[in-house]
Order: C-alpha cells, then sequence, then structure tokens
C-alpha cells in the first residue's frame, strides 16, 4: 500500500466524517426543537391533571381531553428518541465511517464502482451513498467473497458481479489506524487487532470482522430450524446477535424486536450482551432464563432450576438412563398420546368452590364435557365447558341480582361507590333508571363472584397435577426402566407437588399435558426463537418451547463439549434427533470449529482436556501458558490464590474465579472479601461487574473474561472425564490468561499423558 493511497483513503474520511458532522448539527437542532414541543405538551398536560376530579361530568371531559394529550405526549416522546437514535448512530459512525471497501464492476458498466461498508449507512444531501450498511445485500461480497466472479443474494435474485479488491480499515476516531487489502474473507491480522483489544466488561458487535461460517447463520433467512454447533468462543452468542441485527434490518416492516426471544443461560448473560443490539442502532429483542419462563407459568410453584439441580447432582445419586427417559421426545410423545385418548371418564375434574360451599359441582361439569362432540381436541372441548360455565355463571348472576338483599345493598351505596360501580364508561349510557339499576346489581354480583368467575376463566375445574400422576400411572415404560422406578418416580413427583415445589425434569411434561388439556400457553406473535446454550436443556424442553412459540423459526445454539449435566453428542447426531422430534420443514446444521475467544495456548490447553479436542482450531494469538499452581493445604492454597489475583489485578480488567460450585465461590469469598474489593455472584445478580469477581461455572456459561483463576482442579474435585466438560468450559472463559490452583493433587484431567508439560507452567511448593 503506498504512502498516496493512504493519504487518498484519509481524505476520504474526512470527507465523509464532514458530512456526518454536518448531518449531527442539523438533527442537533431537530432534538432540540422536538425536545421543546414535547416540554410544552407536558406542561399543558400536568395543568390539566390538578383540574377537579368530583363533578362526575368534568371528568368524563377531562379524561377523554387527557387521553389525547397523553396519546401526544407518547407520539411526541417516541419522536424525540427516533431522533436521539439517530443522532447516537451518527456520532458513532463520525468517529468510525467505516470498516471495508470493496470494487466491483457490474456486467453492463465500465469503470469499477468503489464502496464503503459501516455499521449502518449513511446517505448525504445529494443522495450519494457514501456509507453502505453492513447488512445490505451487496455487503455479504465483503464477507464471503475472494475477488474474481461473485454472487450475493436481493429481494430481486442473485446478482452476479466481479469483486476486483478488498479492502480493510481499522478506523479510530476519524483516523486510519490501519489498513490492507485482503483477498481473504476477513483477514487475521484485523481479527487479532480486535481479539486482543478485548477487555470490556460487556460484549462487543463484531461486524468489522465477521468470518464466512458466521456469516452464513447471521444471513439465514430460509431455514425453519438452524442448529450451530461451535465449539467454546467460535463466536456463537456474537453471531446469533449479529443475525438479529439483520433480520431486523431486512424484515423491517414485518420484523419488530419484541418478536424475537432468546433464552439465555443466565441473567448475568443477558446483561453481559445487553448493548450489541444497541451498537448497531437496534432495540434489544426479548430475553428470558429458562427458569423465569418456567416460574411464570407455574405460578405458586418453586421450578428446580438448572442451577439447583447441578448443586443437588453433586450430592446425590442421579438414576441418569430415568432421567433421560423422563427427559426425552418419546415422553412427549406419551404425554401427547395420553391427551389426545382422554376422555370425560379420565379426566380429573374438581369442583368450584364459593364461600365454602359447592359452586359447580365435579359432577356437573363432567356431565358439560361429556355432552360436548368428543371429536374435538381436548383442548376445544376444555374451551367450550368454559363457556358453558360461563353462561351458567352469568345466569345465576342475572337471577341473584334480582333478590331484594342485592336491591337494599343498592340503597346503602354511597354516591361514590354508585359512580365506581357504574364506572366512567357506562355513564349517561342507561335511558331508564330501571336499567341503570339492574346493571348496578348485577355488577355487585359479579363482583362478589369473581373468584368463581376467575376460576373458570383459568381452567382451575381440572387438576392437572393429579392428572399428570394419572399420567404417569398410565405411561407406557421403555426396557431399561422398572416398574419400582417408576413409582419411585411419581411418589418423588407427588411429594413434591405436596409442598408446591415441582422438579424441573418434570416442568415440561407437565406444561405440555396442561396446554394439551386445558389450553393457551401458546405465543402466536413471535417469529423468531433463539436458545442459546441448547445443551442444556432436555428434548422434552425443546419440544415444549416449539409448542409454546408455534410460529417461531428456531435457532438453536450450543456445545456439546460443554454439556454440564450430558455425555457429548456429535452435531449430526443432535440434529437428526431435532428433525425427528420438532418436525420441521427446512432445518440445517452450522459447525464452528475455531475458536476466537483465547490465547493459542489456553485454546491448545484446554482442547487437550477433552477426549474429541483435536476437532477444534485455535486462532493464532500469542499468549502466556496457562499456569498449574498447586499446594497442599487451604492456607498456602489461599495464600497462592492472593497473590495470583494481586498480580492478575495489575494488567487485567476482569479476573474471574471460578468454582465447581456455588458452596465453593462462597468459601472463597469468605476467605479474601477482606483483602479484596471482590464481588460473589448468585443467580439473583443481574449485572456483571469490572474488577474480581468469583462464581460457580453454571453461572459463567456464554461469559468470558480477561483473566481466569479455576479454583482447586485437585483429582478429588475434577476425578475423572465425567469432569471434563466442566473443566474445559472453566478454561474456556479465559481471553488473555488461565491460571488453575490445585489443592493436593492435580486432576488427572490435567495431569495424563494428553496434555504435553510444555503446555503449561507449573508452581510446585516443596513439601516438608
Ligand atoms: N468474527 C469475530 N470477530 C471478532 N471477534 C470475534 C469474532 N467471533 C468471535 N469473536 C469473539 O470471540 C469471543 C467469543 O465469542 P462468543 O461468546 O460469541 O462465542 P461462543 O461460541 O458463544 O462461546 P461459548 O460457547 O464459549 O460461550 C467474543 O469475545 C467475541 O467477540
Amino acid at each position: 500500500m503506498t504512502t498516496s493511497e493512504e493519504s487518498q483513503e484519509q481524505r476520504r474520511v474526512d470527507h465523509v466524517a464532514g458530512r456526518i458532522g454536518a448531518r449531527i448539527e442539523k438533527t442537533e437542532a431537530d432534538y432540540t426543537a422536538a425536545h421543546q414541543e414535547l416540554r410544552n405538551v407536558l406542561k399543558n398536560y400536568s395543568e390539566n391533571t390538578s383540574v377537579n376530579w368530583f363533578e362526575v361530568d368534568d371528568r368524563i371531559e377531562t379524561s377523554a381531553e387527557l387521553q389525547q394529550q397523553r396519546a401526544l405526549v407518547s407520539r411526541l416522546t417516541e419522536n424525540q428518541n427516533i431522533i436521539q437514535d439517530q443522532l447516537d448512530t451518527f456520532k458513532e459512525l463520525k468517529r468510525s465511517p467505516y470498516f471495508g471497501r470493496i470494487d466491483i464492476q457490474d456486467p453492463d458498466e465500465t469503470t469499477p464502482e468503489s464502496l464503503y461498508i459501516g455499521t449502518a449507512s449513511f446517505v448525504d444531501d445529494d443522495q450519494n451513498f457514501l456509507v453502505y450498511d453492513w447488512r445490505a445485500p451487496i455487503s455479504s461480497i465483503y464477507y464471503n467473497g475472494v475477488l474474481g466472479q461473485v454472487a450475493y443474494d436481493t429481494p430481486a435474485g442473485e446478482q452476479h458481479t466481479d469483486l476486483l479488491k478488498k479492502r480493510q480499515f481499522l478506523i479510530q476516531n476519524g483516523h486510519i489506524e490501519n489498513m490492507f487489502d485482503t483477498n481473504e474473507t476477513v483477514g487475521d491480522e484485523m481479527l487479532q487487532h480486535a481479539l486482543g483489544e478485548q477487555n470490556d466488561a460487556t460484549m462487543q458487535n463484531i461486524v468489522a470482522t465477521i468470518q464466512r461460517e458466521q456469516n452464513d447463520i447471521i444471513r439465514d433467512t430460509t431455514s425453519d430450524l438452524l442448529v450451530v454447533q461451535g465449539v467454546a468462543g467460535s463466536g456463537k452468542t456474537s453471531a446469533i446477535l449479529q443475525r438479529i441485527a439483520f433480520l431486523l434490518y431486512h424484515s423491517r416492516r414485518d420484523l419488530e424486536a419484541d418478536q424475537i426471544v432468546l433464552f439465555s443461560p443466565n441473567r448475568l448473560f443477558s446483561h453481559y450482551i445487553s448493548d450489541v443490539l444497541p451498537s448497531l442502532g437496534e432495540r434489544n429483542m426479548r430475553q428470558v432464563t429458562l427458569a423465569e419462563f418456567l416460574t411464570q407459568r407455574f405460578q405458586g410453584l418453586t421450578v428446580q432450576t438448572q442451577f439447583d439441580r447441578y448443586e443437588d447432582d453433586q450430592t446425590q445419586p442421579i438414576n441418569r438412563h430415568l432421567r433421560a427417559f423422563q427427559e426425552s421426545a418419546a415422553m412427549m410423545t406419551a404425554i401427547h398420546d395420553y391427551c389426545l385418548k382422554s376422555s370425560p371418564a379420565t379426566l380429573r375434574f374438581t369442583d368450584i368452590r364459593f364461600d365454602g360451599r359447592v359452586f359447580f359441582s365435579k359432577e356437573e361439569i363432567r356431565d358439560i364435557y361429556d355432552r360436548l362432540p368428543d371429536a374435538a381436541a381436548p383442548a376445544d372441548r376444555f374451551l367450550r365447558t368454559k363457556n358453558a360455565l360461563e353462561k351458567r355463571l352469568k345466569h345465576r348472576i342475572a337471577t341473584e341480582a334480582q333478590s331484594d338483599c342485592v336491591r337494599d345493598e343498592i340503597d346503602q351505596l354511597s354516591d361514590e361507590d354508585y359512580h365506581n360501580l357504574l364506572g366512567a364508561k357506562h355513564l349517561g349510557q342507561f335511558e331508564q333508571l330501571d336499567d341503570e339499576i339492574d346493571f348496578i346489581a348485577r355488577e355487585i354480583v359479579r363482583r362478589r363472584l369473581r373468584q368463581v368467575d376467575d376460576a373458570i376463566y383459568n381452567g382451575y375445574f381440572l387438576d392437572v397435577y393429579s392428572q399428570y400422576t394419572d399420567f404417569l400411572s398410565h405411561c407406557p415404560l421403555p426396557e431399561n426402566v422398572t416398574v419400582e422406578e417408576w413409582q419411585s418416580v411419581i411418589a418423588t413427583y407427588q411429594h413434591d407437588i405436596e409442598f408446591h415445589r415441582l422438579a424441573l425434569t418434570d416442568a415440561a411434561p407437565l406444561l405440555y399435558l396442561r396446554d394439551l388439556l386445558i389450553g393457551g400457553g401458546a405465543n402466536h406473535r413471535m417469529q423468531h426463537l433463539f436458545v442459546d446454550e441448547m445443551q442444556d436443556y432436555s428434548m422434552a424442553q425443546l419440544i415444549y418451547l416449539q409448542h409454546a412459540f408455534p410460529r417461531a423459526k428456531l435457532t438453536l445454539l450450543g456445545d456439546s463439549e460443554q454439556a454440564l449435566f450430558k455425555a457429548v453428542e456429535s452435531p449430526e447426531s443432535i440434529l437428526k434427533k431435532l428433525d425427528a422430534a420438532l418436525n420441521v420443514k427446512r432445518s440445517r446444521l452450522i459447525t464452528l470449529r475455531r475458536s476466537y475467544r483465547s490465547t493459542y495456548p489456553i485454546t491448545t490447553f484446554a482442547k487437550a482436556l477433552l477426549p474429541d479436542g483435536d476437532q477444534i482450531e485455535a486462532f493464532n494469538r500469542p499468549g502466556d501458558l496457562p499456569r498449574v499452581v498447586i499446594r497442599y493445604d487451604e492456607e498456602a492454597a489461599f495464600k497462592a490464590l492472593a497473590h495470583e489475583v494481586t498480580t492478575e489485578l495489575a494488567t487485567n480488567g476482569t479476573v474471574a474465579i471460578l468454582t465447581k460450585s456455588a458452596g465453593e465461590a462462597r468459601h472463597v469469598y469468605q476467605e479474601l472479601h477482606r483483602d479484596f474489593d471482590l464481588t460473589l455472584l448468585t443467580d439473583n445478580d443481574l449485572s456483571l461487574p469490572k474488577g474480581l469477581v468469583v462464581l460457580p461455572i453454571y453461572l459463567a456459561k456464554g461469559l468470558e473474561f480477561d483473566s481466569v483463576i479455576a479454583y482447586n482442579v485437585s483429582a478429588e474435585n475434577y476425578p475423572d472425564e465425567q469432569m471434563a466438560g466442566t473443566l474445559y468450559t472453566i478454561a474456556t472463559r479465559a481471553m488473555h490468561h488461565l491460571t488453575l490452583l490445585s489443592i493436593g493433587a492435580v486432576s488427572p484431567l490435567i495431569a495424563s499423558g494428553k496434555i504435553p508439560q510444555a503446555d503449561l507452567t507449573i508452581e510446585h511448593e516443596f513439601q516438608n
């Protein structure tokens, strides 16, 4: 690259930045005007809210006026927010207007054209595209193409062009720091820089350096089920966030951010990724953890979380084949069959009671259900039963409203209570006073019987918990499950329910049974469902999620090597199982084998922990060897830990001590918190601070830290292959430094001959 080319490019950057600067000034003026308008309306609004609320007529008038003003305020606020967002985008763009340039020559053109690609598009006042959005169809060439003939998809079909040049830029504060031409997808030099820089507490966008396979994930618009199996640090999470930005850009008119839901592994993760979409000028999608989702669905019950289960599994023996069956697709099929075969006689109806007496008896309810055509789906029949009960309730309300005692009650009402019962909507609606009185009478009875109404509306007249017991007692068992074992499953479930608790294993089958029998539970608005860390979900849970979001396209991401609960599975076998269970039209598997997060020595060490780690490709970023520090008693270990922490904090922004369990994390906290500014993170924490943190590994899923210290990787703590996934997950959270502290003999996973001693720095304490 010649210096004249560099100065020419810098002149262009200056020119573009100048244009953006002018637009910022104009937008700032627009913002001030919008803000002033909003303030005026708000002032007016607050004056209006203090008017007389006592007289009924005034009240109606004021209320209508207020409603109008409220609508105006919300429109103006939205307008102001849009301008603010534009301003933020322009300011960001001015600092770094673009990161790429492609020179192309279309078949019907005589001269080549240079296009510049950035995080958002910028069109000047003469309609020249000075910067193209990275998501524009033509930009895909930048990520995918090597020089020569290339194709790219557009809404009008596939287009062809000749790619003559591809140039990458690193522009900071309007200044070109680095630029070079490349024939590769996105050159390693650029990536080296991006990865070496990171030391933020939150995730950054990767649009300047998206890799080819990541680009495939991001731009896939046709699959109904996209399964991404990628090794730790291969950019799965990054890819889905850019994918969401891409989908929002491409379906601007039909897709909104709140029609996309992401199931995240934990709440810290939700915070960790929260800046990525806003940095690309998009709103965040909805995020929920499995625990939050289940808690919301089972109000009144305490549902075991994945974390509770992980902790419990460490202290109690687990019957793996039993659990495997309970969480399988076969279990969900059994539920489905059971519900389809259900009949009025097998359904566990219960009385609806009021004031200690039976209001609608279960026999009456069963009778209604029985009279409905049995060809209808159970949920349909249930809904019609609900409607019939509502009708009967209305009838009883009407009859009771005629009673003398209700009329007496009306006579006793104060003016205020009377108007409240009538409600603003009905004021002046009745021509005859008698009609108004009738209405009030029904309203009194309706309010009194609200509990019955709620019971009908919520379908409380079917005891789903006892129905699930009935299902379990009739469930066809696989050969490897004995009747005795199954009896214990039923007994445990019943015992849990008695104490308002539910095991995680039972949650998905029970929800499925409830939805199939009584209806509801499905969200038809969601268009995309993303599940990160899918290896921690059972097949039953995934089937349920598909049922709960029936219109959503699924993107499932995971790494079976990081399974904390299960054995490792090959990506192909995972897709095969999902294909069979989820029954989708178009499915696709993308495998990512290159790991970007950690330095070369850390990834080399981490992959050696796994039985089939050879397939992991380490990105070539230099760094120190992982250090193993061995001490033979706790006191010496904590002294060493304090020393390591001090050293790491001197050079790293985030240092995490990762433990196997919450108990261990608390113990470390107790020992260190007096000497260090240390934060103990639990599953209630919502944000990730910078500095020094201690947390169990399952809360660190999906996260990364500049420096990781694995606490106590002894043979006692990590005795065998079962723990390989956990240790691998811990090691791969480190970006730049990894230290492994062992109290006593080191785990055979590390001390095995598989890991060459030359790949580690080992520091022993001399024993007396
Ligand atoms: N193309 C890329 N350009 C720059 N950085 C990247 C790229 N791909 C991944 N990274 C970086 O690598 C790190 C790991 O990415 P990410 O968290 O998305 O991986 P993951 O596959 O979800 O990891 P895990 O399964 O271990 O949680 C992040 O810091 C991310 O910014």
